[in-house]
């Protein structure tokens, strides 16, 4: 009973889920009348209220759901369930957390189509790359399953037969508040290793893509979790103010832009709170002349184009040595030009709309700085109107590249988070590096080149925190990912993310008699 093409009938899965009126799950159709918040293991109206939103189907402007954003009240609620699973569910073992976790990443990769088709709907992306994001969230959790089991100590022996161990436990109650290009896997990448060292986390998704993690709430209840060990808040700023204020509330793991992240830091020093924190980018992808010219072309696109451009590590400044850069820029806008925007449940969709209408105004606004500034469009940075009549009021955009670029303009400085890439070129290597360097953000980095010293060279000297050789934006989640600079600190995925979901205690063990200073 699952969704081909985002239009076979709504499992009766879904249906309980979300209580959605309409019989099949084709762009246009798709309503929320169910509560969104999720507490104690069911879907719970709040108790108070700090406003209310609405969430959109970006490929057609529809509404798809109202919501209340929820108070001091229900956040307190939410964080009380929180910390009452977090006492049952901390003294599970790690195999017994492992099993659990395992069971909801079958669930989730038994449902991915279901799950992906929701995603599309309320953010935009096309389909095909809704599964790629729900495979590497059953990814997460299996691995981080694996992971609960191994989680240990130290032992170091001391004179006298005295010794320590040392013990990594959880820290407690952990929110994580998210944004809106990759809802279902950030709920994923967050839950995942918070619920393996074994912690309870209260989760809040950006309002303008409330709807998947719900499913994850349901599918952890249905794996076995205690209740209240994963719960689900609706709002915006005010909600996400009271999650990190909270005192109860141990750690927050925070994705979104840079100002409020600054914001969430400041919140959490308050309560000496640790931060992870996933924030924007403006990377660089460099492309040296003895690259594989058909990779480096791909890898380019795979850069800047995916979700429709709304990614944190997007290399949209792309720097081209100069014997390959009309080479390079010819089949780069060739196959910009060949990608198929529209409708984000067809199979052969690869670009939907952007988030929102403001969002998408914002976007054609740096495209029309950059041309003000001497930036040559050499295809799209316009809106799109799809043939399909349903899809007219959708935020679509042609992807763009950009040419005759300076390091100095708005677009080559500032996060665009759109389909735009702007091509600079470059003559040495040691010029390019200070060049890509020369930023605020480090999150993310690419190099193409058949040269392996140069490779690794480069990428050594390459201030970001995840750097890619020969290809760019694939997310393996046994690797570590996360930021250097303003683009934040802490890492989600690889082994590392335990150190940054659990604390270590130190235990000192005296085997003589005490020897005292009095
Ligand atoms: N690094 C990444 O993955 C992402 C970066 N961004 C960047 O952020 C820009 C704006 O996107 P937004 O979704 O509006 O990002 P945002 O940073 O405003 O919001 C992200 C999340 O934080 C919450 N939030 C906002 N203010 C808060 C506060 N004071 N306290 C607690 N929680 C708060 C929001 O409700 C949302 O859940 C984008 O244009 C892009 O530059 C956006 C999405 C993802
Ligand atoms: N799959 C990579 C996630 C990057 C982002 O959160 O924007």
């Amino acid at each position: 009973m699952f969704f081909r093409a985002g239009r076979a009938a709504v499992s009766s899965f879904l249906r309980s889920v979300l209580q959605s009126p309409v019989a099949t799950m084709s762009t246009g159709t798709f309503v929320v009348s169910q509560p969104l918040n999720y507490r104690g293991g069911t879907r719970v109206e709040p108790a108070d209220a700090s406003g209310t939103e609405k969430a959109f189907e970006p490929a057609t402007g529809r509404v798809i759901a109202t919501f209340t954003c929820s108070g001091e009240k229900e956040v307190n609620l939410a964080v009380q369930n929180a910390k009452a699973a977090f006492k049952i569910w901390s003294q599970k073992s790690g195999m017994e957390r492992c099993r659990i976790l395992l069971e909801a990443a079958r669930i989730i990769r038994e449902r991915k189509d279901e799950i992906a088709t929701v995603e599309c709907i309320n953010n935009g992306k096309s389909i095909f790359e809704a599964r790629l994001d729900i495979d590497t969230s059953w990814q997460c959790l299996e691995y981080f399953a694996g992971l609960a089991a191994s989680m240990a100590g130290e032992h170091i022996q001391l004179p006298g037969g005295s010794f320590g161990y040392t013990r990594r436990e959880p820290l407690g109650v952990c929110v994580g508040i998210g944004a809106w290009n990759y809802p279902f896997q950030i709920a994923s990448w967050k839950s995942a290793p918070a619920l393996a060292c074994g912690n309870a986390m209260v989760f809040k998704p950006s309002p303008f893509t409330p709807v998947s993690a719900l499913l994850l709430a349901e599918i952890y209840t249905e794996a076995g979790v205690p209740p209240g060990l994963f719960n689900v808040v609706q709002g915006g700023v005010a909600t996400g103010q009271f999650l990190c204020q909270h005192h109860d509330v141990a750690k927050v793991s925070f994705t979104g832009s840079v100002p409020t992240g600054m914001k969430i830091m400041e919140m959490a020093s308050k309560g000496v709170k640790p931060v992870t924190l996933e924030l924007g980018g403006k990377s660089p992808l460099i492309i040296f002349s003895d690259c594989d010219m058909n990779n480096a072309v791909k890898g380019a696109l795979m850069a800047n184009f995916l979700t429709q451009g709304q990614v944190c590590c997007n290399g949209t400044r792309v720097f081209v040595q100069k014997e390959i850069l009309d080479k390079f820029t010819e089949e780069v806008v060739k196959q910009t030009q060949r990608i198929k925007i529209g409708d984000p449940l067809l199979e052969d969709t690869r670009m939907g709309p952007l988030i929102n209408r403001p969002h998408l105004e914002r976007v054609l606004g740096f495209v029309k700085v950059a041309k003000e500034q001497g930036a040559k469009v050499l295809c799209g940075g316009d809106t799109y109107v799809p043939e399909d009549p349903k899809l007219k009021d959708g935020y679509y955009m042609r992807p763009c590249v950009l040419t005759n670029c300076r390091d100095d303009m708005t677009c080559v400085k500032e996060e665009i988070f759109g389909p735009v890439m702007s091509i600079l070129p470059f003559d040495t290597e040691a010029e390019v590096l200070e060049r890509a360097n020369d930023t605020t953000f480090g999150l993310a980095a690419g190099v193409f080149t058949r040269d392996i010293q140069r490779a690794h060279r480069v990428v050594a000297e390459l201030q970001a925190g995840t750097c890619f050789i020969n290809n760019y934006n694939v997310s393996p989640v046994e690797l570590p990912f996360g930021g250097y600079k303003k683009s934040g600190f802490g890492r989600e995925n690889g082994r590392v993310a335990i150190e940054y979901y659990s604390q270590l205690k130190t235990v000192c063990v005296e085997m003589g008699d005490v020897e005292s200073a009095f």
